[in-house]
């Protein structure tokens, strides 16, 4: 387990895992003994988090037969573990069948196990083919975890910095991002991530997935970014527990070195 001192408020493990795919209940099995891992080692964390459709992974050709129905199964695990550990989860993503559509839907669950949100990726990924199997969502979501208010991105969403700055304008101070972001794009991800944080002022949480489909190698880094830019916790390319603390204090502090949302000129942008 990769350890970072533990002197901020919120404590996060990013649970950066390979995933077996096309294989939901094997997923499943292996995620839920990472979640064990992370809740039972000695500093147990406030948040842990899952990386991006780590129940089918990109099992496009069979997904419509393999995607959780409703997400019903992977929302009662979650939601029980949550429960009972009293610990906060970021779902990841995983593959949701909606009556025929299939979407890439991230579940958040505080300590009581109570769903806080449930974001579809409005962003699909053409050079992966998400556009050809799935539905993209329509809404941008904010939610409260831990007395954060916290937004959700999925991959190739953090292309998009309108999205990130809409999440930003309705309050987020923490940006969770599940991925299965490959190489060659190691400097995007790490470069995106990081303009991110710094120019919404807001700590980025990105856990990405280890391992190898086919010929794309996904190379985990997963990433906890600080409102200045800093990287607090960065994972390998192996598969392991990232840990690091936030404190969202420093989101206000940042802000109010750099007043950015103050000195603003949206009407001029459009
Ligand atoms: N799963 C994804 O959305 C991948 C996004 C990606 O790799 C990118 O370069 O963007």
């Amino acid at each position: 387990m990769t350890q970072n001192n533990r002197t901020n408020r919120i404590h996060i493990a990013l649970l950066q895992s390979d995933i077996a795919i096309g294989e939901p209940e094997i997923n499943k099995q292996h995620l839920r003994k990472l979640c064990e891992q992370a809740v039972y080692s000695s500093e147990k964390p406030d948040v842990i988090m899952l990386p991006e459709m780590w129940n089918t992974g990109y099992a496009l050709d069979s997904i419509h037969t393999i995607a959780d129905i409703d997400g019903a199964d992977t929302k009662a695990w979650l939601s029980e573990f949550a429960r009972e550990h009293s610990v906060n989860i970021i779902g990841g993503s995983i593959a949701e069948k909606r009556g025929q559509d299939i979407y890439n839907v991230m579940y958040a669950f505080n300590r009581q196990g109570e769903i806080v949100a449930e974001y579809s990726k409005i962003h699909l990924f053409r050079l992966m083919d998400e556009e050809k199997y799935l539905s993209a969502g329509e809404k941008p979501v904010t939610f409260e975890l831990e007395n954060t208010s916290s937004g959700a991105s999925i991959c190739y969403d953090i292309r998009f910095p309108e999205l990130t700055r809409t999440l930003a304008l309705k309050g987020a101070k923490v940006l969770f991002v599940p991925a299965e972001w490959p190489y060659p794009r190691l400097h995007h991800w790490r470069t995106l991530l990081t303009a991110r944080a710094i120019e919404n002022q807001m700590y980025v949480v990105a856990c990405n997935r280890v391992g190898t489909s086919g010929d794309t190698t996904f190379f985990g880094h997963s990433l906890i970014i600080d409102p200045w830019g800093e990287i607090i916790a960065e994972g390998g390319e192996e598969e392991q527990i990232i840990t690091g603390g936030i404190n969202v204090e420093t989101v206000s502090e940042v802000r109010s070195r750099i007043p950015i949302f103050e000195d603003r000129r949206p009407e001029l942008y459009f």
